[in-house]
């Protein structure tokens, strides 16, 4: 994520995710599902600005008048929780005004409001000056949701146990991941997560992460695009079928696309193309069908000045 200062206080990009391969190990006797998933930061941003405010009071507002403003939104989750680090000495007098501008689709499987979350405790933490040790901001993340602790480590990076345990895939200093183009699609419909993984049984034989991962670090998209997996896609387009639209219109594009695959949870698609003027000849196509938003996006830039976690 970047994070910039601006006049009393911070403001960060939160970028979404997409998942190249997700499979399901198993269900959990807490209900969760342990997976083995890769995920990349994409360019598309939420735009999130924090101003100190030592009344106390954690004061939200967004421009999309869909989303909950309250303890609803997954970014007074965070600014609620992290304040409790602080201890009942100082946290009475930490308040932020805090301004989301969202850019990312919900319910879409970009993992808009996970990202926002993480952005929140990077950007309070810096504001409030509390200097959380790395390894208890991670902690904070999990509780918050299963995929919040990746968007302090992205931009890309395999995730294992509900999704909190990241395995950053940029460990090497001196080398960048390598950089993916995409077309994505977001229809004007969304899916709930918890209703796709209640409406799934997990595989007797999961398929393995291992290939997955190898082609994304060998920077080659055909390569990539023959091991794309989700194992929540058809779940998702049996409760949503419209979806089965989105599929068929990325199929229609081959072999002009190298693979295509639904992210997350859905309801968002991507096409991965060869570079990005065939991420921009497949939007073109793709914008006249009705099936949705189409951008072009770049997955697993590297960003400059950001927050080491
Ligand atoms: C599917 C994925 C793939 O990256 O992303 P999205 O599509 O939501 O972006 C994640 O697993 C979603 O992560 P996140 O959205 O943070 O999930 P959480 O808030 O922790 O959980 C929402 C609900 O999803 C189910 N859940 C989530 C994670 C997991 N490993 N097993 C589950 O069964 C649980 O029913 C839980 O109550
Ligand atoms: N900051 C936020 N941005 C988006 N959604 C949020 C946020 N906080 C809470 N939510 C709730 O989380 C749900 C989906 O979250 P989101 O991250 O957009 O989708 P997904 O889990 O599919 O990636 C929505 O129902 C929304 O009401």
């Amino acid at each position: 994520m970047v994070i910039r200062p601006i006049a009393g206080g911070v403001q960060v990009l939160a970028p979404a995710k997409l998942n190249l391969f997700l499979e399901v190990l198993g269900r959990r006797p807490d209900g969760y599902h342990e997976l083995e998933t890769l995920m990349v930061a994409i360019d598309l941003h939420d735009r999130l600005s924090f101003l100190a405010d030592d009344s106390g009071r954690i004061a939200l507002e967004c421009d999309d008048p869909g989303l909950p403003t309250g303890p609803g939104n997954l970014v007074v989750k965070a600014a609620e929780r992290l304040r409790l680090e602080a201890g009942p000495d100082r946290s009475p007098t930490l308040g932020a005004r805090i301004r989301l501008e969202k850019s990312i689709p919900s319910q879409a499987g970009l993992g808009g409001g996970s990202s926002d979350a993480a952005a929140t405790l990077v950007a309070l933490d810096r504001l409030w000056g509390l200097d959380t040790p790395p390894g208890r901001l991670r902690e904070l993340a999990g509780l918050i949701g299963s995929d919040v602790s990746f968007f302090l480590d992205a931009p890309a990076a395999v995730c294992r146990g509900r999704g909190e345990r990241v395995e950053p895939l940029d460990s090497h200093p001196e080398s960048s991941p390598p950089e993916f183009h995409a077309v994505l699609v977001c229809p004007s419909v969304g899916v709930r997560t918890p209703d796709v993984y209640a409406g799934l049984t997990p595989p007797d034989r999961p398929v393995p992460i291992g290939p997955a991962v190898d082609a994304f670090l060998s920077g080659d998209p055909a390569r990539l695009g023959r091991c794309l997996h989700n194992r929540l896609q058809p779940v998702a387009e049996r409760i949503q079928p419209a979806l089965g639209r989105v599929r068929s219109a990325l199929i229609d594009l081959t072999p002009s696309l190298d693979g295509h695959l639904m992210s997350g949870s859905g309801s968002a698609y991507f096409g991965l193309a060869r570079d990005r003027q065939a991420a921009s000849d497949a939007a073109s196509r793709l914008g006249d069908l009705g099936i949705g938003t189409i951008r072009v996006v770049r997955c697993a830039v590297p960003e400059p000045d950001t927050h080491p976690a």
